[in-house]
């Protein structure tokens, strides 16, 4: 079946920008009749002046040019405004929709400097609106016309500004053909080389503890000679390039004199037509040679456009949907089939279980068993190949974030902070709730630290959280995960950087969640989290090896009878056989 063509959401927007553009034209034909005034000027001088000798029709005549020079000047300006007006529209009409698409191909796997690359393209092509040779553009339709009045004053002018115009078009192609793609490579290759640096210098503490700033180094320095080379080359093509467009110019000008001169003699042109001829000459080529000049912006606008717009393509902005009640915490994971997104390998393979709401559920298992893929699928960050995850019935991959948010709460392995204070991080960059903050701390044991802090709540982290330590990031991020008493709690390795005291105040807020009715889902190689909780799912090879009440399935895993219901209130649980689970650190909370 054919699919229909999606709609080009940059073109729409750049239609949009129709009464900008309407504008700037009709300021074009006024300023490309203004750019006429020096001829005239000098043609009146040597007319009037000249042979009359009047000094008043000389000071009049100056006057004059000066008053249309000015208004050119103010024209030009208002021209330029009003375009860069227009680029300032095309932005915020764009930007939101951009970032968004942004990240969420970054949620689909695509690196970084691609999805970064987008805000870099809008950039490029809002320079572009508000650039000179947009206004060139405007002028060329102009030129066509001094380009008609050049051949009913002789067709021998107008057929020699084609041919000055078609050599240009020619310099100009040939350029565009010889550095697109030292362009290209010096484009990526700037933009690896900046991200290279990026990353050395994010870790610059293990680079300097193992002395890896020489090999670093000269990887950067290498990465910086190749597109220097490819840079270099582009522009030594495009300079040689542009001194003989200008060459052509300057030849066409003089020889549209010399022939105004030989018509003038050969009594086929006026006498002040030789110069009206070489003037209007200039004028024909003028737009042209700005739109060659920067041509490398034109097809820079020209590439960014289609890869923003193929973005945005691939990555439909969501429809609105009808708001869902705020869940209660019933989990149901249906034949989850699931990879890495943009990738066919298969982590996860057939996983069905289900949580009813206030229930926990400890999910174990060996390193690369599928635990930190079925933590993003259980938040929707990731899509499953086949099968669905429902929270109350509804998918949650689809569920609107905006609105699922506040009840969810999800603790990466990979803890990250965002550069602000720490009330900031614990409330989701949202407009801190005292109280909230307060008590997400106060549950994961931070008021303490967070009292000997000068600013208290209002510290900022740093960086990723760079000014705590590794254990604090983790109980800030915590804190985030349970702020406000989510409904449906996922916490991955949530006490991997934590000690005896951590430890200990993660057991707490697993029974305050506990005793607040949320769901939580906690992946974990510690055995002391198994002490408070109900289920346990043993994930092995992408597979659910073991899953039901926490007392049955370690006594499976250890091939044992299961306990009698009565023991589920005296935990004692012991490390499995063919799965490793620390032991409790610092004993039984
Ligand atoms: N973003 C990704 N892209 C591609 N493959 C991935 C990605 N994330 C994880 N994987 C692969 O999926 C498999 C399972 O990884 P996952 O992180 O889910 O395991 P895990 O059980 O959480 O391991 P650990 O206990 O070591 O954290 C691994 O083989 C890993 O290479």
């Amino acid at each position: 079946m054919v699919q229909p063509e999606k709609k080009s959401e940059v073109r729409e927007v750049l239609y949009s920008l129709s009464p900008w553009i309407i504008r700037v034209l009709l300021f074009s034909i006024v300023t490309n009749i203004l750019v006429l005034a020096p001829s005239g000027y000098m043609l009146e001088v040597y007319d009037r002046v000249v042979n009359s000798r009047n000094h008043q029709t000389l000071l009049m005549l100056t006057l004059l040019v000066v008053g249309l020079y000015i208004m050119l000047e103010a024209l030009e300006w208002v021209r330029s405004g009003v375009m860069r007006e227009a680029a300032s529209a095309f932005d915020e009409r764009l930007r939101r929709r951009v970032f968004d698409t942004a990240f969420a191909a970054r949620l689909k796997n695509l690196p970084v400097g691609n999805a970064a690359q987008m805000t870099g393209d809008l950039r490029t092509i809002r320079e572009a609106i508000g650039a000179h040779v947009t206004l060139s553009f405007m002028d060329a339709p102009l030129a066509l016309l001094v380009l008609v009045i050049l051949f009913l004053m002789h067709p021998l002018l107008g057929w020699f500004s084609v041919i000055g115009a078609v050599i240009q078009v020619v310099i100009g192609v040939i350029n565009e053909r010889r550095i697109k793609e030292p362009m290209m490579l010096a484009s990526r290759g700037s933009t690896a080389s900046q991200m290279y640096a990026g990353s050395v210098l994010r870790n610059a503490q293990v680079i300097r503890s193992m002395g890896m700033l020489g090999n670093m180094r000269t990887r950067w320095l290498a990465k910086q000679r190749e597109f220097l080379a490819s840079q270099a080359d582009a522009s030594d093509t495009a300079g040689a390039n542009a001194s003989l467009s200008k060459l052509v110019q300057s030849l066409l000008g003089s020889s549209l004199l010399g022939i105004g001169c030989w018509l003038t003699l050969e009594g086929n042109l006026g006498g002040s037509g030789m110069i009206v001829g070489s003037i209007l000459g200039g004028k024909v080529l003028s737009p042209l040679v700005q739109i060659i000049a920067n041509w490398r912006q034109v097809e820079s606008a020209r590439e960014a456009f289609a890869r923003l717009d193929g973005m945005l393509k691939a990555f439909p902005a969501e429809e609105k949907k009808m708001p869902l009640p705020p869940p209660k915490g019933a989990l149901s994971v249906e034949g989850v089939i699931a990879g890495a997104p943009g990738s066919q390998a298969q982590i996860l393979k057939g996983i069905a279980f289900r949580v009813a709401p206030g229930d926990s559920l400890a999910v174990v298992g060996p390193s690369a068993s599928g635990k930190t893929t079925l933590a993003r699928l259980l938040t929707g960050v990731w899509s499953p190949m086949s099968g669905k995850v429902r929270l109350d019935g509804s998918d949650i991959y689809s569920w609107n974030k905006e609105e699922l948010g506040p009840h969810v709460g999800y603790l990466p392995q990979a803890v990250e902070l965002f550069d602000g204070t720490i009330a900031e991080n614990v409330a989701r960059f949202g407009a801190p709730d005292p109280q909230k903050v307060q008590e997400a701390c106060r549950m994961v044991g931070l008021e303490a630290f967070i009292a000997t802090l000068p600013d208290g709540y209002d510290t900022p982290v740093g960086d990723d959280g760079a000014f705590l330590s590794g254990g604090q990031r983790q109980r800030v991020a915590l804190a985030r995960a349970i702020y406000g008493m989510p409904r449906f709690v996922v916490l991955d390795e949530p006490n991997s950087n934590l000690d005896n005291d951590g430890d200990a105040a993660l057991i707490g807020t697993l029974r305050e969640l506990k005793a607040a009715g949320t769901t939580v889902i906690v992946m974990t190689h510690r055995m002391n989290v198994l002490s408070v909780v109900e289920y346990m799912l043993v994930l092995i090879d992408g597979q659910i090896k073991q899953f039901g009440p926490r007392d049955q399935v370690l006594s499976a895993l250890r091939g044992e009878q299961p306990p009698k219901p009565s023991s589920a209130s005296k935990p004692q649980p012991q490390p499995p056989k063919g799965v490793s689970l620390e032991p409790v650190k610092g004993g039984q909370p």
